[in-house]
């Protein structure tokens, strides 16, 4: 009998941020870099810089609000690629290869940023919310920081600069918190598949075989802060699974979304372990980061998905998902320049400068442009 092929066991590794779990800045760094290096996750335990669980709730419930405004309020603060903030409606955004998609993601979003700080409370739909997001985006700015000094202790940069990324990413220039929500919706039957496509508004949507929350993606920023919704204040997980990791594997049954013909797995993305008030993050790498690194700290393929039969029957109604998103980004005059394993930078011909790299990933993300 032929042996079934296993998917592989997908490590996450953890750092612990808190001081009280006594590891040194080069400890952290040896385990950054062995993640960002093989899986390009890593989980962060206690990052301190504000991002406890009180916080982390707290930003969830701001996006609560915001999600249960009237639609007409938030699509008055309209998604504007020409400043990467506002309202991303139902299927707004496309993300990863458009080719094969049937639509676009079945999520809505509030992106803050970037350069948007001083405009926010004309971008939100609700005034009050204004310092809470705000308070929360520059925690995660600061906590964004203190992970690319560790990127800096990881991988050898030019002249040994200690602040090498850090002072590549300024404060309002590009960075951007996304809030997410993925309603729930019932699994089409085999006749709303048939009639999928003529819905004329959300409440008759339904999911079907082809549908996805968030297409295959790679991230183009430098490092990505994922904050999925946290327990609750009894402990009680809320969190709603879906986001899978591509992890290539000769022998998988998945085709790797970069159409390199590769193969391998999509696998569900684990929670931390030991989860504390202090809380955790889920971290990754970008693009950008990605190609100035010399392809030292990797940008994995992932994606988030509705549970396809016979997890989800025809009928059954798939929860809703919510995260915050908060990604770092070079500034825009920052040339993506790959640095080698000795921190040499290399010749910059034909590079890009993250600016002209992230206005066109935009347009792929959110105009017409077809992938390649
Ligand atoms: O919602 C998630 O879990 C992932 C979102 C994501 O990957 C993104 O917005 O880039
Ligand atoms: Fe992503």
């Amino acid at each position: 009998m032929p042996v079934a092929v296993q998917p592989p066991k997908l490590n996450i590794p953890s750092i612990d941020l808190s001081p009280t779990a006594g590891k040194t800045d080069d400890e952290l760094a040896a385990t950054l870099l062995e993640a960002l290096n093989t899986v390009g996750f890593l989980h962060v335990l206690n990052p301190g810089a504000g991002l406890d669980l009180p916080h982390v709730r707290d930003i969830f419930a701001a996006g609560s609000e915001l999600f249960e405004l009237p639609l007409e309020q938030k699509e008055a603060v309209g998604f504007d690629v020409a400043t990467g903030a506002g309202y991303t409606s139902m299927m707004g955004q496309i993300t990863g290869a458009k080719a094969h998609r049937f639509r676009g993601d079945l999520k809505e979003s509030f992106s803050i940023g970037p350069s948007t700080s001083a405009s926010l409370p004309s971008l939100l739909p609700s005034e009050s919310l204004v310092p809470r997001i705000e308070a929360f985006r520059r925690a995660c700015f600061a906590c964004g920081l203190r992970l690319l000094d560790l990127f800096t202790i990881a991988l050898k940069t030019p002249d040994d600069d200690p602040k090498y990324f850090r002072s590549r990413h300024t404060y309002h220039n590009n960075e951007s918190l996304r809030l997410i929500h993925y309603p729930s919706f019932p699994r089409a039957t085999a006749e709303d598949e048939a009639a999928q496509g003529k819905e004329t508004s959300w409440s008759q949507l339904k999911i079907g075989e082809q549908d996805i929350r968030a297409g295959a993606h790679q991230d183009f920023g430098s490092a990505t802060l994922l904050f999925q919704s946290p327990p609750d204040e009894a402990g009680k997980p809320t969190a709603v699974e879906g986001l899978e990791i591509f992890v290539a594997q000769e022998d998988g049954p998945a085709e790797a979304p970069d159409g390199s013909g590769r193969k391998g797995w999509w696998i569900p993305a684990p929670q931390p372990e030991g989860l504390s008030e202090g809380g955790s993050i889920l971290v990754n790498v970008g693009v950008s980061m990605e190609i100035w690194s010399g392809s030292q700290f990797k940008a994995t393929w992932h994606r988030v998905v509705c549970p396809n039969p016979p997890e989800l029957a025809a009928g059954e109604v798939l929860p809703g998902r919510k995260s915050v998103v908060f990604f770092m980004i070079p500034d825009h005059n920052v040339m993506l320049t790959p640095i080698d394993k000795s921190g040499r930078p290399a010749v910059a011909e034909g590079c890009m400068s993250s600016g002209d790299f992230y206005n066109l990933r935009m347009k792929r993300s959110y105009g017409k442009d077809e992938m390649k």
